[in-house]
C-alpha cells in the first residue's frame, strides 16, 4: 500500500513518522489476532512462551480447561467431540421410567411453548445480525445441547450498539410504571427486588413484542444458529421487568431457567450507582457494561448476577427462552427432581438428577442437587450418615471440578465438611466462597460461627458485621455478634447490638433474652459494688446505676416472657425474674427501703414455693418496721420448710 522501508524515513513527511512511531503490532493486529489476544487475556494469560504463534496458543489455552475436564475426549484444535446423547441407548441402560420422564417432559416442552405464543411474540421473521462481543462462559458447556454448541465457548453476547434505543428503553420503563411496576415485590433467592412478570402488564408487553420482532428474537438466531433453526422457534417465557434500588439491591447468583436467556438493559448508567450484571466465573466485580438500551445473550445455565446498586434506580426486563423444536431435557428433568424434593420425596429427585446427569455428565447443577439430596438424607437417615455424607462430598467435589468458582457449591462443601465434623475444611470452604460471593449473608454468617469455633474470634466478629452491613435486620447475626463482644469484654457494644437486635425483632423472644442477661450481668456486678462503700453518697450513686440496669432486666424478661410459649423456658424465666426483683429491691433499698418492698413481694407472687423469696421478704418487712406482715411471711416461710423434702 506504498508504505516504504523506514531506512530511508529521516527526510520522511511528517504523516510518515507518525505511522512509524505507532508501534506496528497495534496497527497491523488483524481482528482474529485481538480476538485471540483477547480470549488469552480472559484466561489470565498476559504473557506468552517465546516464538509461538498467538493464534496457536490461544486455540491451545481455550482447550486446556476443556481437555483438563473431557477426561479423555476426542479433543483437537478444532474443538471437542462431545459426541450426541444417544437417547436409545439411555433408554436400554435406565429403564421404562426414564422413558416415560422424556416423554412428561416433550409434553411439558408443548405446553409451555403453546402458552409461551398466547403472550409473547412468535414469528418467522428473518434472523439478523447484531453486533456483538463475545465472552467465554468458562470450560463447561451449557448444561442442554452441550454437543450443538461448539467450542470454544464464547457464548455471553453483548451488544456493541444498543439493540433498542435510549428514548424506547426510556418509554418502555415509563409504560410499566404506568402498569404499576414499581409497587409490586419480586423475590430472587434469598434476595427481594421490585418488579413484575410482563404476562400480566399488557402495554409494557406490547412494546417488548415489537422489539422482539423487530430486532432481539433475529439478532439471537443469528448469534446461535448451531442451535436456533429458524426465529420462528424462539419462545419467550418467565419475562419480567425488574427493579434495583438501595433498599432492594441485588440478586442471587443464579443460572436462568430457559436454553437460552436475555438481560435488557432499560436504565442509563447515570441513574444509578453500582449495579451491573455479571458472569461468576470472571469475578463478581468483572461487570458487563452495558447503558440503556443494550443487552446480553447467552445459555441460560451461566453463573450469572445482578450486582448490588447503591443508589438509584435499575431498571432491566430478563426473558428466559425456549427453542420450539428441542426440548430441554437436563434441565426439565432437574426441575422436577426439585418439585419432588419439596414435596418430600427424596428419592424420586434423585433418581431425576441421575437421569438428567447420565444425559450431561458434566451438569454441574445436577452434581449439586445430588450433594444436597445425599447431606439431607444424612439427617434423615442416621444409620446410613457417614454413608450419605462420603456420598454428598464426593458429588459437591464433583460440582467443583468443573465450576471451581461456584460460590454456592463451595459454601455447600462447607456445609457438608462441618456436617463431618471437619471445622477446618469446612472454615476453609467458606473462605474460597467469600471470596467469589464477599456480601452473601448466610455464607458470612456460617464463617463468622466457624472462626468462633477456631478460636478466631476477631475475624468472627469482623464477618458478623459485614453479614450485618449486607443485611441489618438478620437477627441470628446481630445476637451471636452481641454475644461474641460480651465474651470479649466489650459489654457496650454488645449492649448496643442487643438494643437494635430487638428493635429490628421485637417479637422474637432471642434478643430479648440476651438484652435480658446483659442487664441481669450489669446489675449484678454493679450491686457487688455497694459491699466496698464507704460512704451512703457512693452507696446511692451505685445503687441507682443498678436499679437503671435491672429496671431494663425486668423489662426485657417479662418480654421474654410474653413470647415464649414451652413452660420450662417460661419458669426459667419466671426465675431469673424473681432474682432480678430481689436484686432491684436490694439496689433501691439504700435509698428508701420503703420502694423496695413491692420488688421482694413480687418475687414472692412469682415464686409462691421458694422458700428463700419469703425469706428475703420477711427480712425486709422487719427492716420497714411491719412486725405484722413479717411475721406472716416469716410462717409461710416455716410452712415452706417444713414441707421441702429433708435432705
Ligand atoms: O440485573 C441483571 O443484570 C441480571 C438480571 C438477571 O439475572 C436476569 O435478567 O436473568
Ligand atoms: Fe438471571
Amino acid at each position: 500500500d506504498g508504505i516504504e522501508d523506514s531506512k530511508a524515513a529521516d527526510d520522511a513527511p511528517l504523516w510518515r513518522r507518525v505511522v512509524d512511531a505507532v508501534p506496528k503490532r497495534l496497527s497491523t493486529l488483524t481482528l482474529t489476532e485481538q480476538r485471540d489476544r483477547m480470549a488469552l487475556w480472559q484466561r489470565g494469560i498476559h504473557a506468552l512462551p517465546e516464538n509461538v504463534d498467538v493464534g496457536t496458543y490461544a486455540r491451545h489455552a481455550r482447550l486446556l480447561p476443556i481437555l483438563r475436564h473431557r477426561g479423555g475426549a476426542d479433543c483437537s484444535e478444532q474443538g471437542c467431540d462431545v459426541g450426541k446423547v444417544d437417547y436409545g441407548a439411555l433408554t436400554r441402560k435406565l429403564g421404562p421410567d426414564f422413558a416415560e420422564a422424556l416423554r412428561e417432559n416433550e409434553r411439558e416442552h408443548l405446553k409451555d411453548c403453546a402458552k409461551s405464543c398466547e403472550k409473547f411474540y412468535c414469528g418467522a421473521a428473518p434472523s439478523k445480525p447484531w453486533q456483538t462481543r463475545s465472552i467465554s462462559m468458562g470450560s463447561v458447556p451449557p448444561e442442554d445441547f452441550a454437543q450443538e454448541f461448539a467450542f470454544p465457548l464464547d457464548l455471553i453476547k453483548v451488544t456493541q450498539e444498543p439493540i433498542v434505543s435510549k428514548e424506547e428503553a426510556a418509554r418502555a420503563i415509563a409504560l410499566a410504571r404506568e402498569e404499576n411496576v414499581d409497587i409490586n415485590e419480586y423475590t430472587s433467592g434469598k434476595y427481594k427486588l421490585g418488579g413484575d412478570w410482563l404476562a400480566k402488564m399488557d402495554k409494557t408487553r406490547n412494546w417488548f413484542n415489537t422489539q422482539l420482532e423487530e430486532n432481539i428474537f433475529p439478532a439471537i438466531a443469528a448469534s446461535f444458529p448451531e442451535v436456533v433453526t429458524n426465529v420462528s422457534t424462539l419462545r419467550a417465557h418467565s419475562v419480567a421487568m425488574l427493579k434495583y434500588n438501595a433498599t432492594h439491591p441485588r440478586t442471587d447468583v443464579h443460572i436462568d431457567n430457559g436454553v437460552l436467556a436475555l438481560t435488557l438493559a432499560l436504565s442509563p448508567q447515570t441513574d444509578y450507582e453500582g449495579g451491573g450484571t455479571f458472569f461468576e466465573h470472571l469475578g463478581e466485580d468483572a461487570l458487563v457494561e452495558m447503558d440503556a438500551g443494550h443487552a446480553t445473550w447467552r445459555p441460560g445455565s451461566v453463573r450469572h448476577g445482578g450486582h448490588r446498586v447503591s443508589s438509584g434506580q435499575r431498571y432491566i426486563i430478563g426473558a428466559f427462552l425456549l427453542l420450539e423444536d428441542r426440548v430441554e431435557h437436563v434441565r426439565r428433568l432437574k426441575n422436577r427432581g426439585a418439585k419432588l424434593r419439596q414435596k418430600g420425596d427424596l428419592n424420586g429427585a434423585i433418581r431425576h438428577f441421575e437421569w438428567a446427569l447420565a444425559i450431561n455428565g458434566k451438569c454441574a447443577t445436577c452434581l449439586k442437587d445430588l450433594s444436597e439430596l445425599r447431606s439431607s438424607l444424612a439427617d434423615m437417615e442416621p444409620q446410613q450418615r457417614n454413608e450419605h455424607l462420603k456420598e454428598a462430598e464426593a458429588f459437591i467435589r464433583r460440582s467443583l471440578d468443573l465450576l471451581p468458582s461456584d460460590s454456592d457449591a463451595l459454601f455447600n462443601l462447607g456445609l457438608v465438611l462441618s456436617k463431618k465434623g471437619d471445622s477446618k475444611g469446612a472454615l476453609e470452604a467458606y473462605e474460597a466462597s467469600a471470596a467469589v460471593n464477599a456480601d452473601d449473608v448466610e455464607l458470612l454468617y456460617n464463617l463468622a460461627m466457624k472462626y468462633e469455633e477456631a478460636n478466631r474470634k476477631e475475624e468472627g466478629i469482623q464477618a458478623y458485621r459485614k453479614a450485618l452491613k449486607a443485611q441489618p435486620s438478620f437477627g441470628k447475626a446481630r445476637c451471636n455478634l452481641g454475644a461474641a463482644l460480651a465474651e470479649s469484654g466489650d459489654l457496650d457494644g454488645a449492649l448496643v447490638e442487643f438494643l437494635e437486635a430487638v428493635r429490628y425483632d421485637p417479637s422474637s423472644p432471642t434478643p430479648w433474652q440476651n438484652l435480658a442477661v446483659l442487664y441481669h450481668k450489669q446489675g449484678v456486678s454493679t450491686v457487688q459494688g455497694l459491699a466496698q462503700c464507704a460512704s451512703k453518697e457512693a452507696a446511692v450513686e451505685i445503687s441507682r446505676t443498678a436499679s437503671h440496669a435491672l429496671g431494663e432486666a425486668d423489662n426485657a424478661w417479662r418480654k421474654v416472657m410474653d413470647l415464649v410459649d414451652d413452660q420450662r423456658t417460661k419458669q426459667e424465666t419466671v426465675t431469673r425474674l424473681a432474682q432480678v426483683l430481689q436484686l432491684r429491691g436490694r439496689a433501691v433499698a439504700i435509698e428508701d427501703p420503703a420502694a423496695a418492698l413491692p420488688h421482694f413481694l413480687e418475687a414472692t407472687q412469682l415464686l409462691p414455693t421458694e422458700p428463700s423469696a419469703w425469706e428475703a421478704l420477711a427480712k425486709v418487712y422487719h427492716i420497714v418496721g411491719d412486725e405484722v406482715n413479717s411475721k406472716k411471711a416469716g410462717a409461710r416461710l416455716g410452712v415452706l420448710r417444713s414441707l421441702a423434702p429433708q435432705r
